[in-house]
């Protein structure tokens, strides 16, 4: 079966730079979270407010269709999305027990610099507090995937990369 990957973390974490690549390299469909925002949850953003849960369940649903009409088309996919709360990883992975977690884990001095030298991106620097007060990291039952964020993205796909197919490994049928 391919993979169905959920590349999670805080704005700029590098999901879309390091889900797009895990895609490429995999060979699998990929979509951005961004791109399932409506676009008043973009504008509220834009001007510096963090999202409500209300804001974000219509958008974690979205997601979870994008992986549901990957799964019926048997075609794995590479998704990402924040999923700061467990309560939204819960939301994205009830149904979908294929469906893998990779968390790109840094520091906030080094991703919030990062994000700040982003250009032309709509997310502020200013919301950056409230993506890591935001954050749950996901504990060890959740059985994600963690890799740091600190080395070059290609490294970081390739450290991606190792752990999936170990994980696949354990958990085929002996
Ligand atoms: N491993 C890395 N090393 C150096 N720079 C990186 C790395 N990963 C991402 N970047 C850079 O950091 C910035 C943020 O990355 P990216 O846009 O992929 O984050 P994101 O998690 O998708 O953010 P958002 O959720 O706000 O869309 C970009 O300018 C990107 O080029
Ligand atoms: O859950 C959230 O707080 C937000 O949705 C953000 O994380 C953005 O979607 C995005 O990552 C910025 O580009």
């Amino acid at each position: 079966m391919k993979p169905l990957v959920l590349v999670m973390g805080v704005s700029g974490a590098g999901k879309s730079t390091v889900g797009g690549l895990l895609a490429e390299r995999l060979g699998l469909p990929f979509a951005d979270a961004d791109s399932f925002h409506p676009p008043a949850n973009i504008a509220k953003m834009r001007r510096g407010e963090p999202l409500t849960d209300a804001d974000r369940w219509p958008w974690l649903d979205a997601i979870g269709s994008w992986v549901d009409a990957r799964t019926a088309e048997g075609s794995g996919g590479v998704v990402t999305c924040s999923a700061l709360r467990r309560a939204y990883r819960e939301r994205l992975r009830a149904g979908r027990p294929a469906l893998r977690l990779l968390y790109l884990a840094g520091e906030p001095a080094l991703i919030g610099a990062r994000q700040a030298a982003r250009p032309g991106h709509f997310m502020p620097a200013s919301l950056m507090a409230s993506q890591f007060a935001t954050l749950e990291e996901p504990t060890p039952e959740e059985g994600a995937i963690l890799v740091s964020v600190a080395p070059p993205p290609e490294d970081v796909v390739d450290a991606a990369i190792g752990r999936l197919q170990d994980a696949g490994a354990s958990s085929s049928p002996a």
